[in-house]
């Protein structure tokens, strides 16, 4: 398969840096467009060509396109934090459905045949613990989730009317970093349970909070399917390399490992990992939150090479752990510069 350049939108971010690495590491030639709201410049690796800018600027995105000879695009960049999106609707239907819906136009008008597209399991709503299939119907229970249903409309309804390819992955809860701790979670102020906890047994916050308690859950806690951001990078490239092998696709699928673990279990998982254990508070539940999410993976099974390489939950805070740990360097020696 002769390799044609990958735009990754969102490239300096916690997932889009290891897509990147993941499309290096296969030989694929990689460009990245980030405005670095959320994301580090130096979480791109050298030697991949970096555009300073905002995914609406269509003339940059254009410019792109023709310098990069742009094949395909893998549009990472959004806003990402569920209660923050409770809060500010209008910031997600902008960042996440309106500038999505500039770039895919600009991609028609380029003919860029080939969009894949970051959506969210949380586009199911309330869950009960059963694993989602793709046929599940929608139910977007925040307006983060439904700006990502809605980009992903966008979608369908473009490439019906377009020569164009898509493929929507809906991510479950992603967590860890790369094993050989190139990129991580790296984000301020984050409010992913793993990267929190880590956080806390780290001594950067005094504790990690346990929202609700009365869920119709095993423990009464909510329940995720936490899937290793390298597992999730690899899903990628093998999207991309499906939609190449059979264009004219439309195809949506879940990404995660059909495994799922409740808040305590996830908590006591961290307790083992950095052997000793991280103070909890139990507060109420938290808006926009549902009790559980849990992946059909069996069509992303079936079509695509992907298998897990690292579905083992204290793997993936292992490699958490790791990147926090590298991560502290970097913001010491980052603040020493700054008062050299
Ligand atoms: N983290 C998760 O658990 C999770 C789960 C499901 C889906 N997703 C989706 O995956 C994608 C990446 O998430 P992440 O966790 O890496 O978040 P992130 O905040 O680390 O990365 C987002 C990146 O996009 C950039 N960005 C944001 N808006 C932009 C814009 N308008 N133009 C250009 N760049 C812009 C940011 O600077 C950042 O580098 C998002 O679309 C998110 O909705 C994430
Ligand atoms: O400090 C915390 C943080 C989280 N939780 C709980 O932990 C679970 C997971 O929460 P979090 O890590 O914040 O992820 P989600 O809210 O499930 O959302 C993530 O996973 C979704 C896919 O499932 C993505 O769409 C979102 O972008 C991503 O933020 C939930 O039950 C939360 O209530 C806590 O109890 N304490």
């Amino acid at each position: 398969m002769a390799p044609f350049p990958v735009l990754v939108t969102g490239g300096a971010g916690y997932i889009g840096s290891h897509a990147v690495l993941a499309l290096v590491d296969r030989g694929w030639p990689v460009v990245v467009l980030d405005d670095l709201s959320t994301g580090f410049r130096w979480a791109v690796p050298d030697g991949v060509p970096f555009y300073e800018g905002d995914v609406v600027d269509t003339d940059l995105v254009k410019r792109i396109f023709e310098e990069q000879k742009i094949g395909a695009i893998m549009h990472f960049a959004g806003s990402i934090i569920v209660p923050e999106s409770v809060e500010n609707p209008l910031k997600y239907y902008d960042n996440n459905t309106g500038k999505s819906r500039t770039l895919i136009q600009a991609a028609v008008e380029s003919g860029i045949p080939h969009f894949i597209f970051s959506s969210t399991a949380s586009v199911y709503g309330e869950a009960e613990a059963k694993p989602l299939s793709e046929d599940e119907p929608l139910a977007p229970f925040n307006p983060y989730a439904m700006s990502k249903a809605m980009t992903e409309r966008v979608l369908a309804d473009t490439a019906k009317a377009h020569d164009m390819n898509y493929c929507v992955l809906r991510y479950f809860n992603v967590a860890g970093a790369d094993p050989e701790a190139r990129s991580g979670q790296s984000g301020v102020g984050s409010t992913h349970l793993i990267k929190v906890a880590l956080e806390a047994a780290l001594g950067k916050r005094s504790e990690v909070a346990v929202f609700g308690q009365d869920y119709a859950t095993r423990d009464g806690t909510g329940i995720r399917d936490y899937i290793h951001v390298s597992d999730l990078a690899a899903a990628h490239v093998h999207a991309l390399e499906a939609l190449i092998a059979q264009p004219a696709r439309n195809l949506t699928m879940n990404v995660g490992y059909a495994k799922g673990f409740s808040v305590l279990e996830v908590l006591d998982a961290v307790d083992k990992v950095v052997g000793k254990p991280v103070p909890r508070r139990m507060e109420g539940r938290r808006a926009g939150d549902v009790s559980a999410l849990l992946a059909d993976n069996s069509k992303l099974l079936a079509t695509t090479p992907w298998q897990p390489q690292f579905d083992n939950l204290e793997q993936i805070i292992t490699d958490a752990l790791r990147w926090e740990t590298k991560l502290q360097a970097i913001r010491e020696s980052e603040s020493q510069t700054e008062n050299a």
